[in-house]
């Protein structure tokens, strides 16, 4: 359960007391996420969501992902609107926290997407990377190889105890991702994380895309290649090529990849599954057992890793 720091009501009226969003009528926290806490609430003006920011994030980093956030809207990216305050400023402090009031988006998360979802996820990628081209603000991808290597620093020496060997298997990865890492694709904002848990629908019609605390400049197609590990795996690790077909060519009905990204698909799509890997191998072996966090089991993404370091052509991805 993704709450980590408890709000009492008399210091969420306090805090609700600087917007223009009604009385509190009811808030309770969500179980769902890992990164940050987050309740629902519902004020005599509608609903909205809470979320008091935790270890991951940067506090100034806030400017830039709440910006972003009205950006896209702007643009006509259905996503969640930070709500300003009485004094024009999006975010305050809750509880020893610094906190924002987001809106509710309508919708949920696809548990088992179909081809269809897959589609409709890369449209709404490409048209996130044509939305974010003229936002202002930039942020560098602190999950990079560099980032990696941290992360990797604080787990290497208990790897094997997720699997005898791990250690030995990742080092080599490092070494050979380090040699073969793209320099120069198209790049821009890039959302990093959107997972089936980040993409809301109502049916089969897309309703919009929630959490951008890892969005940065990066690569556009390092987030179609983390699109296709996150969406496009079945829960025996297979790789499923009609969803890969639909999430590429719906990416690609809006903004074709060029010959150059294409290429280097295999090797972002390993990259990204690495960089999960890590975070979830670093938590896994951190948070103690019984904490409020679902922890996500890195063994799923070294299983990806396996399958893209025996690709040979990014058509074996369903690319046309
Ligand atoms: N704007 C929103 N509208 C509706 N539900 C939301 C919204 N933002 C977050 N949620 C709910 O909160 C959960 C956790 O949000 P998320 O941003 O993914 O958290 P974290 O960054 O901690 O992983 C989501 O799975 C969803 O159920
Ligand atoms: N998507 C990541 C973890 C980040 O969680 P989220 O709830 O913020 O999307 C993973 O699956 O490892």
């Amino acid at each position: 359960m993704a709450v980590y720091t408890d709000v009492s009501e008399s210091e969420l009226e306090a805090f609700l007391a600087e917007y223009s969003v009604g009385q509190l009528l009811s808030y309770k926290g969500i179980a769902e996420g890992s990164e940050n806490s987050n309740f629902l609430l519902h004020t005599t003006s509608g609903a909205y969501i809470l979320t008091l920011y935790e270890k991951r994030v940067d506090k100034s980093d806030l400017p830039f992902f709440l910006g972003l956030m009205e950006h896209l809207a702007r643009k006509g990216i259905s996503c969640p609107l930070p709500v300003h305050r009485r004094d024009g400023s999006v975010t305050g402090t809750l509880a020893g926290r610094t906190a924002a009031l987001i809106t509710f988006l309508e919708g949920m998360w696809m548990r088992r997407p179909i081809a269809a979802h897959c589609r409709e996820v890369g449209k709404a990628l490409a048209a996130l990377h044509l939305a974010g081209a003229d936002f202002p603000l930039t942020r560098p991808n602190a999950l990079q190889i560099d980032g990696w290597r941290k992360l990797w620093d604080g787990s290497h020496a208990r790897a094997d105890e997720v699997e005898p060997g791990l250690a030995a298997e990742v080092d080599a990865d490092f070494a050979e991702l380090s040699e073969k890492w793209p320099k120069d694709l198209p790049a821009g904002i890039i959302h990093a994380d959107l997972f089936p848990d980040n993409v809301f629908f109502l049916g089969e019609k897309l309703s919009g895309l929630i959490d951008f605390y890892f969005a940065c400049n990066d690569f556009y197609a390092y987030d179609v290649a983390t699109c296709l590990n996150a969406w496009c795996f079945e829960k025996d690790f297979s790789f499923n090529l009609t969803k890969g077909t639909a999430l590429l060519s719906g990416y690609q009905s809006v903004r074709p990849l060029t010959p150059a990204e294409k290429d280097a698909l295999p090797i972002l799509a390993r990259g990204s599954a690495l960089r999960f890997m890590l975070t979830r191998l670093y938590d896994w072996l951190t948070i103690p057992d019984g904490a409020l966090v679902q922890k996500r089991d890195p063994m799923e993404y070294i299983r990806r890793l396996r399958f893209h370091r025996q690709i040979k052509s990014p058509s074996e991805y369903g690319l046309r």
